[in-house]
């Protein structure tokens, strides 16, 4: 079984085991109908991928694997904050009438900084980083920015990313204060581990292990009964993980250059997503 549904399934049970219910509390997601979308929420959860080992996707159910990719892409390679730019519809109920999600995400990871050497945005300054001063322990990239939070119509949820090199292997740390778990875990996940493999590649360096750090990971009341039935599906082998070796420029990558080798998973299932 794919060691990531493992992890999946353990992190499920001790949500609902050990979760503490929001009813009777007020809380700011709500239903296509208006109700208010409440949850069974664990806080602090840490998860740990080797992905020298195994790609990180679950097999329970498909994780949508090309929109994942798209929108990692949208966000760290295109810097884009409008849903013009994205061939999905996840982002359609965040987004204003000209497309924008505000200064959330994509519009973040372009600002120019001023460093000793110049300007940079925070992805180039990692790249920058990476290649020339890989022994560094600040590599990482932060998009929950204060001053421009009333500018967001959903506060950054992956907020900061730690990169670290330990002898030829790039690890790194994602840190996440609210994880949809049902709707979005398994499509962060997979969205930060290709991203490690990118910057890996490009950086002359092999993939090591994605940290993952979760603040609020919670099941929403809608979720609760298909996680359940989620728990006693089996699981399938890990697929393969292919990534374009010709690439060496992070800019130049695109959706078709990755690839799953023998992707088997459970049926799909049609998830309300909280708004
Ligand atoms: N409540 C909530 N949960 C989220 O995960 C979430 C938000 N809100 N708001 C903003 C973004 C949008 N995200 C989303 C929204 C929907 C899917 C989704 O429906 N995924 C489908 C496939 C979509 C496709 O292929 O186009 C899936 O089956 O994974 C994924 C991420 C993550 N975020
Ligand atoms: O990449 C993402 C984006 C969003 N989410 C989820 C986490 C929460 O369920 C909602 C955001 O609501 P807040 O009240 O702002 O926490 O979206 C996710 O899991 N992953």
């Amino acid at each position: 079984m794919s060691k990531a549904d493992k992890i999946f399934k353990e992190m499920c049970r001790k949500i609902l085991k050990e979760g503490i219910r929001t009813e009777g509390q007020k809380v700011r997601p709500h239903w296509e109908d208006g109700t208010p979308a409440h949850t069974i929420k664990k806080f602090g959860i840490i998860n740990e991928y080797d992905l020298s080992e195994e790609f990180p996707i679950i097999t329970l159910r498909p994780t949508a694997f090309k929109s994942a990719i798209d929108e990692i892409l949208w966000i760290w390679q295109k810097k884009s904050n409008n849903i013009k730019d994205l061939n999905s519809k996840i982002w359609n109920n965040w987004a204003d009438e000209n497309g924008s999600i505000g200064k959330a995400y994509g519009y973040q990871l372009g600002i120019k900084h001023k460093y000793k050497e110049g300007y940079f945005d925070q992805v180039d300054r990692v790249l920058y980083d990476l290649k020339n001063n890989p022994m560094s322990r600040r590599i990482m990239t932060n998009i929950y920015v204060h001053q421009d939070l009333y500018e967001m119509n959903l506060y950054p949820c992956a907020y900061s990313m730690t990169f670290n090199v330990e002898g030829d292997q790039l690890n790194a740390i994602l840190n996440q204060r609210s994880s949809d778990i049902l709707v979005a875990n398994n499509w962060n996940v997979v969205q930060y581990a290709v991203l490690l493999h990118m910057f890996a590649q490009v950086s002359g360096l092999k993939v090591g292990k994605l940290i993952h750090v979760i603040a609020d990971a919670h099941i929403y009341d809608r979720h609760i009964d298909m996680v359940k039935e989620l728990l006693k599906r089996e699981e399938y082998e890990a697929p393969t993980f292919k990534i374009n070796p010709e690439i060496k420029n992070f800019y130049d990558f695109t959706v078709n250059d990755f690839e799953l080798v023998n992707y088997k998973a459970g049926k799909q299932l049609k998830i309300p997503v909280a708004i």
